[in-house]
C-alpha cells in the first residue's frame, strides 16, 4: 500500500492567462519533511494554496488520503496574525469556555515552550515568541499536514535556528507531514528530507507563452536525511 499522504496530479492553475503552475506532479510520503524553494513567483504559495484546498487547480487534482481530510491542513504564516486584544492562551482557544479546549491549548503552550506566558498580550512578545503563539495554534486542531509559508522570515539568525530546531522536533513528535515554503536554501537543507525546487519556465512553452517566465514546475526534487547540514553540492548547483 501505497504511504504518501499527498498527491499532486497534472496541476496547472491560470490566474486568467498566467500560468501559475504547470503540470506539477508530487506525491508525498506521511511523516516526510518536505521543502519548496525557488525563485519568487515561482508559484510556491500558490501550490501550497491549493494542498490545503484554499484554492481549486485549474485542472489536474490534489489529492490527500486521509480519513479526516477537512481538519488536516494548517496554515502558519509569515506575518504576526495573533489577536492583540486576546491573551496567548485566548489566541489559542478562541477563549472558548470549554475546559478541555483550554487544556490542550495550554499544553501547546507547554509544547512550544510558552507554558508561562498564557495570560501574555500579543505586544508582551517578541517576534520569536509570537512565531511560537502561531505555531502552537495551527497545531490546535490536530492537524496531520503543516503547511509553513516562510514562517521564520521576519526572525533573527539565532531566534530562526532555535524555531527551526522547535519545528523540527514538534513535528517529529507529532508525526507531521510538513511542507515549508523558504527563500532560505540554509534553512530547507537544515530542516528538509527532501528539497523540491520550484523552477522558472525556460522551456519552449515560455517562448510560446512569454507571460508564464514564471510558471511553477517542479525542478529538481532532492531527497536527504532529515537532521543532516547541507554541504552537498547538487542543491545548490541546481538552484543556481
Ligand atoms: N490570486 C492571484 N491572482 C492573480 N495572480 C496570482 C494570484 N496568486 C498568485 N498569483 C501569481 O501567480 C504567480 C505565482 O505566485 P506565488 O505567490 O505562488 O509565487 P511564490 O513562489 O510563492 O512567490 P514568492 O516567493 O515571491 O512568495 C505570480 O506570478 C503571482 O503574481
Amino acid at each position: 500500500m501505497s504511504n504518501s499522504i499527498i498527491n499532486v496530479k497534472n496541476v496547472n492553475k491560470k490566474y486568467d492567462d498566467l500560468v501559475a503552475l504547470h503540470d506539477v506532479n508530487l506525491s508525498i510520503d506521511r511523516g516526510q519533511f518536505i521543502a519548496l524553494v525557488g525563485m519568487s513567483g515561482g508559484g510556491k504559495s500558490t501550490l501550497l494554496r491549493l494542498i490545503a484546498n484554499l484554492e481549486q487547480p485549474t485542472s489536474g487534482s490534489v489529492e490527500i488520503n486521509s480519513s479526516d481530510s477537512k481538519s488536516l491542513t494548517r496554515f502558519m504564516f509569515q506575518e504576526d496574525r495573533l489577536l492583540p486584544w486576546m491573551s496567548v492562551l485566548d489566541n489559542l482557544s478562541f477563549s472558548s469556555k470549554d475546559k478541555k479546549t483550554k487544556k490542550h491549548a495550554q499544553e501547546l503552550l507547554d509544547l512550544v515552550e510558552l507554558g508561562d506566558y498564557a495570560d501574555h498580550f500579543s505586544n508582551q512578545l517578541s517576534g520569536g515568541q509570537k512565531q511560537r503563539v502561531a505555531l502552537a495554534r495551527a497545531l490546535m486542531t490536530n492537524p496531520k499536514i503543516l503547511l509553513l509559508d516562510e514562517p521564520l522570515g521576519a526572525l533573527d539568525a539565532l531566534t530562526r535556528h532555535k524555531m527551526q530546531d522547535l519545528i523540527l522536533d514538534i513535528c517529529k513528535k507529532q508525526d507531521l507531514t510538513t511542507i515549508l515554503v523558504t527563500h532560505d536554501v540554509e534553512e530547507a537543507a537544515r530542516m528538509a528530507d527532501r528539497i523540491i525546487v520550484m523552477k522558472d519556465s525556460t522551456n519552449s512553452y515560455e517562448e510560446d507563452c512569454p507571460k508564464n517566465r514564471n510558471a511553477g514546475q517542479i525542478g529538481v526534487v532532492a531527497d536527504r536525511v532529515l537532521g543532516e547540514i547541507l554541504d552537498e553540492k547538487p542543491v545548490r548547483k541546481q538552484l543556481a
